[in-house]
């Protein structure tokens, strides 16, 4: 059994991971920790595991995390950056669910995040982990730098039309909505319901960290220098995202559902739904992409259809895959939970 901590268990992707983790057979949770609840009882935070687990939070200590074989960070940006390097000299593996290790240049990474990266060395080792993408480099990674919500559906999205060089990749737009759960379970005002409910806005139009994420990733795995307009919005709902891309085509020719179909056909994954409209409902719960293309009036544009469960493929999930292949156990291993309807 391998032996996993959680650091950050109180927040929502923490959450997700112990709901994943206490199901997955190859696993045993060793430590979970919350600076503000530490001491107390899992069960009683969430009653949803009574009975599951029996473990009490505890305050993030190195030394304690140093007995298990793998780490998960389910913390703020900038947290395991700090924790990182002694870790990994202790011999464990690390997944960070935040963004400390996803951008390669750790300039960008300041320039997003405002504050100096702790551990820039170790940026050229950290693997991204999206494993449709990357999945041999993760495989024997020590360090997996956990995709962001956004370019999760939006970077598998893009990629069969920029890998078959197929559209302009100087003309991409991300048109992309969340629910508030992408926000995290800490209290601010503008999460409240009577601010979100029955209202829809687009936020950080100027320019949102994810933008320099998805760009990599498409320069990384398409070989394109890509131009993205990349427009977040908040939906007044609790999971998912659903991101809505568009792109000119530059073959006119090409068959988009074979494309689509060829680049993912092996992909578990990954649920291609030819002439559909996937919805996040779809996926709530799942650790699944559920992607759609179309060709408005088959003109020249075309739209793609992306949703996830930010919490799931967007976060714990995709966290899991990467844990199964960094330790060489099925990649669907407690991952095959099919969404909640309704
Ligand atoms: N929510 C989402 O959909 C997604 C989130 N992410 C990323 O995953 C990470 C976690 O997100 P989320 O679960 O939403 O966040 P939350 O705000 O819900 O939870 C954060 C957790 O981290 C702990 N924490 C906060 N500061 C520190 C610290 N300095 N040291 C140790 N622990 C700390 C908190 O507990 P305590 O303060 O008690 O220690 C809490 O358990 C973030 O980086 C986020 O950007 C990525 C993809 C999707
Ligand atoms: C709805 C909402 O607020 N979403 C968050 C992004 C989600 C997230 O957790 O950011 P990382 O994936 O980079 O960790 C935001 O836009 O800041």
């Amino acid at each position: 059994m391998l032996r996993v901590g959680i650091v950050g268990g109180t927040g929502y992707t923490g959450a997700e991971l112990l709901r994943i983790l206490l199901r997955h057979p190859g696993v045993s949770l060793n430590v979970i920790t919350s600076r503000g609840e530490a001491g107390q009882p899992v069960a009683d935070l969430f009653p949803h595991l009574r009975g599951q687990v029996d473990l009490c939070f505890s305050e993030p200590d190195n030394a304690v995390l140093g007995d298990c074989d793998l780490v998960f960070f389910a913390t703020p940006n900038g947290t395991a950056m700090q924790s990182v390097p002694d870790l990994l000299d202790r011999g464990v593996r690390v997944i960070d669910l935040a963004a400390d290790f996803r951008l390669k240049d750790p300039a960008l990474w300041e320039r997003w995040y405002g504050i100096p990266h702790q551990c820039p060395d170790l940026l050229e080792e950290a693997v991204y982990g999206l494993p449709e993408l990357n999945r041999e480099s993760i495989r024997g990674a020590r360090l997996i730098a956990n995709p962001g919500c956004y370019p999760t559906a939006v970077t598998l999205g893009f990629l069969p039309l920029l890998a078959g060089g197929v559209v302009d990749p100087s003309w991409l737009i991300a048109d992309a909505k969340s629910g508030v759960s992408g926000a995290g379970r800490k209290a601010t005002t503008g999460l409240l319901m009577a601010e979100v409910g029955e209202s829809f806005k687009a936020y950080s139009v100027t320019g949102h960290r994810h933008e320099p994420e998805i760009t990599q990733n498409l320069a990384q795995f398409a070989g394109v220098r890509a131009n993205l307009t990349f427009v977040p919005h908040l939906l007044p709902m609790i999971r998912g995202i659903e991101a809505t891309l568009y792109a000119r085509l530059t073959d006119p020719g090409v068959d988009l559902d074979r494309l689509y179909a060829d680049r993912y056909a092996d992909e578990h994954f990954i649920d291609l739904m030819p002439g559909g409209h996937p919805d996040t409902r779809s996926v709530r719960g799942a650790n699944q992409c559920r992607i759609a293309v179309a060709r408005p009036g088959s003109g020249d544009i075309v739209v793609v259809q992306s949703v996830i469960d930010n919490l799931v493929k967007g976060a714990a999930g995709q966290a899991v895959q990467n844990m199964n292949l960094m330790f060489g156990l099925q990649e669907s291993m407690g991952l095959e939970s099919v969404a909640l309807l309704p």
